[in-house]
């Protein structure tokens, strides 16, 4: 049995605090809202987030940053990646020893091009940090909480402290593999994001699976392009993290992405779509980031590219689709035709 401080209590915080509690930690679910957290320990419900599930006694809900980490030598850290740096740089003020933290956010800082686990180094000095650990997968909140079978990877530079977590969370419910390859990892999770917005706005115009399919098949060939570039290895982007976490967040009601995307392809606007959501959608943000590091690394992200222009450039949804399919010919494997030309 283990103390473990999970940091933001959205859904998906609370979904693995009860996949901890249900493992028999003792798990401290910290939130910055007092009234959430008052609800959690009165109720035992999260009923903004996850409002079907019971919480069990083993999650206790923590405002006091410090109180939470008392003790403890694991940390989940599940807030959007805009929060990161700020909670972080909380975090470093109340403890006087190493922590492991395990992150579980989908996202690329934009500007500083970070990683998260990238960000976690740059924010902890190393006196502070033990390992970290990314654990992703395709895994929407609202199916975890319920117990239905999901599977994730952890992943991490340290094989052991990805070993660790993968004990720590797995069950008969919630299967866990390791996987060295934490940029691999990081760059999957993060950029299905983009697709599943892409996905959700085809939908919402009224387009049908071919559409979706293509989406996917040529959004995982445009992921792996960057992610292989930037050092990931391009098998991680055939497994759980990548076409696994692409198939579950383009084609689930649950997902947020999905739905903003398919409330813009409806045509209500960006702001709207986004207040309305009242929880994360990734994918906003990791779109700017995604189309800067396609310019950076001189990487084609034609649908990155397309969904940047409905985002930040007021394009239409229909005339971004229009001038995907119109863009010149060309052949399904030509980043294997260019390596193969090159080597001979
Ligand atoms: N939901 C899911 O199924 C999955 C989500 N993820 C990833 O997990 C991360 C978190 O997502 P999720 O839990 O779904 O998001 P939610 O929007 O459901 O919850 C986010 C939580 O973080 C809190 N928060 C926001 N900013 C801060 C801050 N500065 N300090 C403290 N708390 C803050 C929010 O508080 P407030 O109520 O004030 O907004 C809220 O409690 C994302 O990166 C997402 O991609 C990964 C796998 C599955
Ligand atoms: O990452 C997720 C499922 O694996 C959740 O996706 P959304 O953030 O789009 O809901």
């Amino acid at each position: 049995m283990e103390r473990i401080a999970v940091l933001g209590a959205g859904s998906w915080g609370t979904a693995l605090s009860i996949v901890l509690a249900d493992n028999h930690h003792e798990v401290r679910l910290w939130g910055h809202r007092k009234e959430l957290i008052q609800q959690i320990n009165e109720t035992h419900r999260n009923q903004k987030y996850l409002p079907e599930v019971e919480l069990s006694d083993a999650i206790k809900g923590y405002t006091d940053l410090a109180e939470a980490l008392n003790s403890v030598n694991i940390a989940v850290l599940a807030v959007p990646t805009k929060a990161i740096r700020e909670v972080l740089q909380d975090v470093i003020k109340v403890i006087d020893h190493k922590l492991i933290i395990v992150h579980v956010s989908k996202g690329i800082e934009p500007d500083s091009l970070l990683r998260i686990s990238e960000i976690i180094k740059e924010e902890v000095p190393e006196n502070l940090l033990q390992d970290v650990v990314v654990l992703s997968g395709p895994s929407h909140a609202e199916e975890v909480s319920l117990r239905q079978p999901t599977t994730v990877t952890s992943s991490s530079d340290n094989l052991e402290a990805a070993e660790h977590i993968q004990d720590l969370f797995m069950n008969q419910h919630f299967r866990v593999y390791t996987n060295p390859d934490v940029i691999g990892v990081e760059i999957g999770g993060a950029l299905k994001n983009i697709i599943a917005l892409a996905a959700g706005i085809t939908d919402g115009l009224g387009y049908g699976d071919n559409a979706k399919a293509a989406l996917i098949t040529r959004g995982l060939a445009e992921i792996a392009r960057l992610g292989s570039i930037m050092g990931g290895n391009p098998l991680t982007f055939s497994g759980l993290t990548g076409i696994g976490d692409l198939i579950v967040t383009c084609t689930s009601v649950h997902s947020r992405n999905w739905r903003a995307g398919n409330l813009l392809g409806k045509g209500q606007k960006l702001e709207d779509v986004l207040e309305n959501m009242g929880m994360v959608v990734e994918g906003v943000r990791t779109t700017k980031a995604a189309y800067q590091l396609a310019q950076k690394y001189d990487v084609k992200m034609p649908i990155t590219e397309a969904l940047y222009d409905v985002l930040f450039n007021d394009k239409e949804v229909k005339d971004a689709v229009d001038s995907l399919m119109a863009r010149v010919k060309t052949h399904e494997m030509e980043d294997l035709v260019n390596i193969s030309e090159n080597r001979s």
